[in-house]
C-alpha cells in the first residue's frame, strides 16, 4: 500500500504490559507498515507505563517503558492513551486525567466502566474524545460497538450472555465430562483460564460488571455493577447438572439484561437451565457469546473467545484504530445519552424454576412439600425422584413463578424435617408465556397436593417447546 492512502499519524501510550498490554504491544510492534495500510492509519507506540520498568519484556524495547504511568499520560505529545493496568485505582486517575486533558482513552477495564462508566462518558463527551471499551465485554467479540452503533435505533428487548470464560469452561466439564465442581475448577486454573484467586469469576462479579455494562448500552440508561443481582456457580453439583440434560437444558452462568414491563430493566448473573437447542446452550469450553433480541432485528448472536491476551488485544486494537482515526477527523465515536435506570428487584421476577430437594424416602415427604409450594402460589409443572432411601431426591420443574415466592417456598422447604437439603434451585430460560398454566391450573396446585405431570422422567423436555428462548419478561413479545 502507499503511504498516500493513510489518513496520518497518531501517538499512542500504553499503560500495563501485562497479558493484554504485552499482546497489544506485540500487535503494534511487530508489522507497523503493514498495520497502518490495514488500518489507514499509523498508530506511533510513544510509551509503555509498566510496575517495573528495570524487568526484560521480549520484544518490548527498553526505551519505551517508564514507571511513571501518569507522567506518560501528561505528555502533550501522546494523543490517545490505552489503559490496560485494570482495577480502580491508579487506572481511574489516570484515565480521569487524559480525559481533561483532551486525549482520546481507550480501555478493556471491565470494573472500571462498570462502576464509573456512566461519569467517564460525561467527562469524554465535555472534552470531545473518545472513551472506547469494546474488551471490557467478552474479550475479541464485537458487542460494545453494535450496541452502541449497529442497533443504535433498536428497541432491544433482552441481551443475554455467556460472558464468563472460566465458569463455561467449568460447566462444560462438568455436564459432558460429569467432573465435580472442585476438578473442573482445577482445570480451569491449570489451564490459565481462572484467576489464580477464581472468585471474581464463579462468584458471577466478572459477569455482573459486565452485564452492568451491557445493560446501559441496550438500554441507553446508567446502570452500575451493584445495580446487578448476582449468583455464582459455586456448590453446583454435577448431579443437578446431568439431571438438567436428562431435561432437555445446559445449565449456564447468564449475564441477562431485559426491559420488562413499565419500562423498567432487570438485570442479573446466575445459573440458568438454557434450552439445549437454544444457541447459547451449544456455546462450550472457556467460549463466550451474546444473544441479542431487538423488535426489528430479531435476534442476534455473536460467539467468540471472550478472554486471552491476543483475542482480547484484537478488541483493544479496533478501538485504538476507531480512536485514531476519530482524532485525525477532529470527531468522536457517538455517546449515547444515558437516562436513569429503573431496576427491577430479583423477587419481582417471574421465571419458571428447576428445584432439587434431598429429602427423607417415605410416604407423606411428597404431600408436605407439595403443599409448601401451594402455599406461595408457586406451581409446580413436573416431578421426578432421582435414587432412593437415603439417596433420594425430589428434582421439581415449577410453571413461571414470581422469585420473591420461590426463595419464601425455599425457606420454608428447609426448615421441614424430610427435607435434608435443598440441592439446587436454578432459574429456567426460554419458556413461551403461551405455556403458563390458566389461573384454574393454580387453583388446583394451590389447594394442596403434588400435582403430577408426568411418570418419573417424564417431565416436559426443552425440545417440546415451539422455539427455544432465553427471556422470562412478561409481555415483551
Ligand atoms: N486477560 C484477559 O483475558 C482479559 C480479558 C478482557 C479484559 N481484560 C482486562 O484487561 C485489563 C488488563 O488485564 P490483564 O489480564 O492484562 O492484567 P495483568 O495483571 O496481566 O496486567 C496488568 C499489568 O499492569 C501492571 N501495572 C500495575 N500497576 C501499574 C501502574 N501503576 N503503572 C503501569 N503498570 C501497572 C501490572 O504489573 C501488570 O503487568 C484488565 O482491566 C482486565 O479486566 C483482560
Ligand atoms: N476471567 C475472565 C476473563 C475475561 O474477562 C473469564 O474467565 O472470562
Ligand atoms: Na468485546
Amino acid at each position: 500500500m502507499v503511504e498516500s492512502r493513510r489518513r496520518g499519524t497518531v501517538r499512542v501510550a500504553v499503560l500495563g504490559c501485562g497479558t493484554v498490554g504485552g499482546a497489544l504491544v506485540r500487535l503494534l510492534l511487530e508489522d507497523p507498515e503493514g498495520l497502518a495500510d490495514r488500518a489507514g492509519v499509523g498508530l506511533e507506540l510513544v510509551g509503555v507505563a509498566v510496575a517495573d520498568p528495570t524487568r526484560d519484556r521480549p520484544g518490548v524495547p527498553r526505551a519505551l517503558l517508564t514507571g511513571d504511568a501518569a507522567q506518560l499520560v501528561a505528555d502533550p505529545t501522546v494523543e490517545v492513551v490505552v489503559e490496560l493496568i485494570g482495577g480502580l485505582s491508579p487506572a481511574r486517575e489516570l484515565v480521569e486525567e487524559a480525559l481533561t486533558r483532551g486525549k482520546a482513552v481507550v480501555t478493556a477495564n471491565k470494573a472500571l466502566v462498570a462502576s464509573c462508566g456512566p461519569d467517564l462518558a460525561e467527562k469524554a463527551a465535555a472534552a470531545g474524545v473518545d472513551l472506547l471499551y469494546e474488551a471490557a465485554v467478552a474479550g475479541a467479540i464485537p458487542i460494545i460497538r453494535p450496541l452502541r452503533e449497529s442497533l443504535a435505533g433498536e428497541r432491544v428487548q433482552r441481551v443475554a450472555g455467556i460472558v464468563n470464560g472460566t465458569t463455561n469452561f467449568v460447566l462444560t466439564r462438568m455436564a459432558e465430562a460429569g467432573e465435580p465442581y472442585e476438578a473442573a475448577l482445577a482445570e480451569a486454573q491449570r489451564l490459565g483460564y481462572a484467576e489464580r484467586d477464581p472468585t471474581a469469576d464463579v462468584g458471577g462479579h466478572d459477569a455482573a460488571q459486565k452485564a452492568a455494562i451491557l445493560a446501559g448500552l441496550a438500554f441507553r440508561c446508567a446502570v452500575r455493577d451493584q445495580d446487578v443481582s448476582r449468583e455464582g456457580i459455586e456448590g453446583l453439583q454435577a448431579a443437578d447438572v446431568a439431571a438438567a440434560r436428562r431435561l432437555g437444558f445446559e445449565v449456564k452462568l447468564l449475564a441477562v439484561a431485559e426491559m420488562v414491563d413499565g419500562g423498567a430493566v432487570s438485570v442479573r448473573v446466575h445459573p440458568a437451565l438454557v434450552p439445549q437447542e437454544h444457541p447459547l446452550a451449544a456455546v462450550r469450553g472457556a467460549f463466550n457469546a451474546v444473544f441479542v433480541e431487538g423488535q426489528a432485528c430479531g435476534e442476534l448472536m455473536l460467539y467468540g473467545r471472550g478472554a486471552g491476551g491476543a483475542p482480547t488485544a484484537s478488541a483493544v486494537l479496533g478501538d485504538l484504530i476507531d480512536a485514531a482515526w476519530n482524532r485525525l477527523s477532529g470527531t468522536a465515536a457517538p455517546a449515547p445519552v444515558l437516562g436513569p435506570a429503573r431496576i427491577q428487584p430479583l423477587a419481582e421476577l417471574r421465571c419458571p424454576f428447576y428445584l432439587s430437594l434431598e429429602v427423607a424416602d417415605r410416604p407423606g415427604v411428597l404431600a408436605a412439600v407439595a403443599s409448601v409450594f401451594g402455599r406461595h402460589g408457586v406451581s409446580i409443572r413436573s416431578m421426578e425422584q432421582d435414587g432412593q432411601g437415603d439417596e433420594a431426591r425430589l428434582i421439581f420443574l415449577t410453571h413461571s413463578a414470581r422469585d420473591g415466592d420461590v426463595q419464601a417456598t425455599l425457606a420454608e422447604l428447609a426448615r421441614l424435617d424430610a427435607v435434608r437439603h435443598i440441592g439446587a434451585a436454578i432459574r429456567v430460560a426460554g419458556v413461551e408465556e403461551a405455556e403458563e398454566p390458566g389461573e384454574a391450573d393454580r387453583g388446583a396446585n394451590r389447594a394442596g397436593g403434588p400435582r403430577r405431570e408426568g411418570p418419573v422422567g417424564g417431565a416436559p423436555r426443552a425440545g417440546d417447546r415451539r422455539r427455544a428462548r432465553v427471556g422470562w419478561a412478561r409481555g415483551s413479545e
